[in-house]
């Protein structure tokens, strides 16, 4: 029986094709049981033998010696080189009713596919000095595009094709002629752009595990397979003679060609692209170049898949560095939060980046070329979206913002970095504007509802010009793996300066703990004493705290901790500090303090203003403070001596009835 015809082109089940070329011959042996479970119609005509009398027989039996032979040599050779690229099938020259042929066998799953077609066991010496040759070509390429080329020139020389191409797949699957070899008079493709539906993704499939394929006449008329049970599928994956799609076939005529070939540019596990060789007459490469060209491809693939993995370490590498210079840079800065603004020039160097925008603490900073704030705003609400949890990237801009000029301009690539809360690095790169050349529009060819074979391709390869816009050149996978692992080192920065910020701050009022005092007391001093400058340390402790605690609770007690830090805030100036050293003990360091009476006079405004009454959680509360302050450099050029001398002075005060000011003088030492 003949088996199901294919489906659509884009869904079928291309590998499982029920006919085969006319250009060769077809058998399918069961592997357990070594029965004949399918043939090609075309069985009698090279092999003598009716499909009839083959079909559910023991191969044992059915076949000439010589296939035989094959056979038995061939299931345990075979078993280590089933996966996982295509399976090396097994040469055997083979004579047949006078006619030299070629057999082939390789495993498929539960069968064993053998096919035949004419030609000639490949002559030793020619073939292992092409091959040698192809090598050192190869080996001699630095870069992948360098090493596809080399291919293509190979293969254009070891087949001699019409028209020999080389096909790079770009990042959507659409596809560009990068490199052409023609016959004289023969039309070229070059630079010319094809839709991803030229070779829609099962096609890809196929390509990535059976590298090389030839169609050797476009009209000639498939040879249906017969098997013998009903339903039979078998996996022509790896079969050279697998028939084409009705579609393809049509492709090929559109565009003139009579037959075709293809090599598989893989690079990394990954379909790079493919040599596409034309015919404008049907011919046939023998088996034994088309093992050849699969040969130099797999060299090819192992060189390419090597540049890409030094590539791809060169570019980590450069990463590594870049994030170790910039994390010194962030701990030498000491500027807190703030200092990432100032790497951002460093970050779009890294990341080959025109523009970059951190929004840090709710406040922008920019560098190199960015969008007005209007449009940043718009392109802010975007992100808002994305959440904050990892990096985002895009590098053709999102269709909703494609009608904002400056975001098309200088924002068509984006790597967005969330820090937190509403914090954020943003790097941009700029549009490329690009004009691409299509063979014949960009349209795939129609896909739904048509009838499976009156699908058409596309009839013109006519070029169609189009200016792609909102492009911009692609981030790299190591790109995005940088920008997360930069992510992770500012976010980890920022927690150390909260870390920081908490171990130097007090948790209830948020004023300067006893450490960060201490730092500031001897940045007083040294200032005090080396300016020759007067500096003033003010301690307060207040009156009748505790009595506040005790009546009406602690809550009541912090609420009103916080109220006199915040009103200490006020009365001081810019650089003044002001601390609470703990319990209800506060200091306050003036800088530059003027004289004598400058400080009294601040000492006198504090205190009036700690005297006023206060609202705590719906009580009315007095309080009064015992300032004491000594002067650096005139009381003391260091920093525990002062400490000690305003203690002194405070004491004073608090012994002498509390709620006042003094000033030490020696006289307190008596
Ligand atoms: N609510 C509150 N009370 C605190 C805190 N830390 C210390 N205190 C209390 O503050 C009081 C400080 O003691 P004192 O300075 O002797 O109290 P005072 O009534 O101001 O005494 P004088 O200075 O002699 O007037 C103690 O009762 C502590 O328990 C705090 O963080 N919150």
């Amino acid at each position: 029986m003949i088996n199901a015809p294919f489906g659509d082109c884009k869904s079928a089940a291309l590998h499982l094709a029920d006919s085969i070329q006319p250009f060769g011959v077809l058998l399918v042996i069961e592997r357990e049981g070594g029965r004949i479970c399918a043939v090609s119609a075309n069985v009698e005509a090279w092999l003598g033998l009716s499909p009839q009398g083959l079909l559910g027989a023991p191969w044992s039996a059915a076949l000439p010696a010589g296939l035989r032979a094959l056979v038995e040599a061939l299931p345990d050779e075979a078993e280590g080189r089933q996966a996982p690229g295509s399976p090396q099938a097994r040469l055997r020259a083979f004579r047949c009713n006078g006619r030299s042929l070629i057999a082939a066998l390789h495993l498929a799953g539960p069968h064993l596919v053998l096919e035949l077609e004419a030609g000639c066991a490949p002559v030793f010496g020619q073939r292992e000095q092409v091959l040698a040759q192809g090598v050192a070509a190869l080996a001699a390429t630095d870069s992948e595009e360098a090493a596809a080329r080399a291919l293509m020139r190979q293969v254009a020389d070891v087949t001699g094709y019409d028209r020999v191409m080389l096909y790079r797949f770009l990042p959507d699957w659409h596809g560009k002629v990068i490199d052409e070899v023609l016959r004289p008079g023969v039309e070229g493709f070059l630079g010319l752009h094809f839709p991803a539906g030229d070779v829609p993704a099962n096609a890809r499939r196929l390509y990535l595990v059976k590298r090389q394929r030839v169609i050797a006449d476009v009209d000639a008329e498939p040879v249906p397979v017969l098997s013998a049970v009903d339903g039979l599928s078998v996996d022509l994956t790896h079969a050279e003679l697998r028939a084409v799609h009705p579609v393809h076939v049509q492709y090929l005529k559109n565009m003139g060609v009579a037959a075709s070939f293809s090599v598989s540019v893989v690079a990394a596990g990954r379909l790079w692209g493919l040599i596409a060789c034309h015919h404008l007459e049907p011919k046939a490469v023998s088996f034994a170049d088309r093992q050849l060209c699969e040969q130099l491809a797999t060299v090819a693939a192992i060189h390419m898949s090597d540049l890409q993995r030094l590539a791809y370490e060169q570019a980590r590498h450069a990463h590594h560095l870049a994030r170790a210079r910039l994390r010194l840079e962030l701990q030498a800065s000491g500027g807190g939060r703030h200092a990432i603004a100032t790497q951002l020039e460093r970050m779009r160097g890294a990341f080959g980046a025109q523009g970059g925008w951190a929004r840090l603490d709710g406040r922008d900073h920019y560098s190199g070329d960015v969008p007005d704030e209007a449009s940043l705003s718009v392109l802010q609400r975007w992100l808002d979206r994305l959440g904050g949890e990892k990096v985002s990237s895009y590098d053709v801009l999102p269709a909703a913002l494609e009608v904002n000029p400056a975001l098309l301009r200088l924002a068509s690539g984006l790597l967005y970095l969330p820090l937190g809360g509403q914090d954020f690095v943003v790097l941009l790169r700029v549009e490329q504007p690009e004009n691409v050349a299509w063979a014949g529009g960009p349209a795939a060819p129609p896909e739904s509802g048509a009838p499976p074979l009156g699908l058409g391709p596309r009839t013109s390869f006519r070029v169609w010009r189009e200016q792609t816009r909102g492009r911009a050149s692609p981030w790299l996978d190591t790109d995005i793996e940088a920008a997360a692992l930069l992510r992770a080192m500012l976010l980890e920065h920022g927690e150390r300066l909260d870390l920081e910020r908490m171990a130097l701050t007090d948790p209830l009022t948020g004023l300067c703990n006893r450490a960060m005092f201490e730092r500031k007391l001897q940045e007083a001093v040294d200032l005090g004493v080396r300016g020759n400058d007067l500096s003033a340390l003010l301690m307060i402790d207040l009156d009748r705290f505790k009595p506040v605690n005790d009546r009406y609770g602690h809550p009541v007690g912090d609420a009103l901790l916080v109220e006199v830090a915040e009103r200490l805030r006020r009365h001081v100036r810019g650089r003044d500090v002001v601390a609470r050293l703990g319990g209800d003990e506060f200091a306050v360091i003036q800088f530059h303090a003027g004289s004598e009476r400058d400080v009294e006079a601040a000492a006198a405004r504090i205190l009036d203003a700690i005297r006023a009454p206060y609202a705590v959680l719906g009580h009315r509360v007095e309080i009064g403070a015992s300032i004491g302050a000594a002067l650096c450099p005139r009381d003391a050029a260091e920093p525990q001596a002062l400490v000690k001398l305003a203690d002194l002075a405070l004491y004073r005060v608090k012994h002498g009835g509390r709620d006042g000011f003094r000033l030490f003088d020696s006289s307190m030492l008596a």
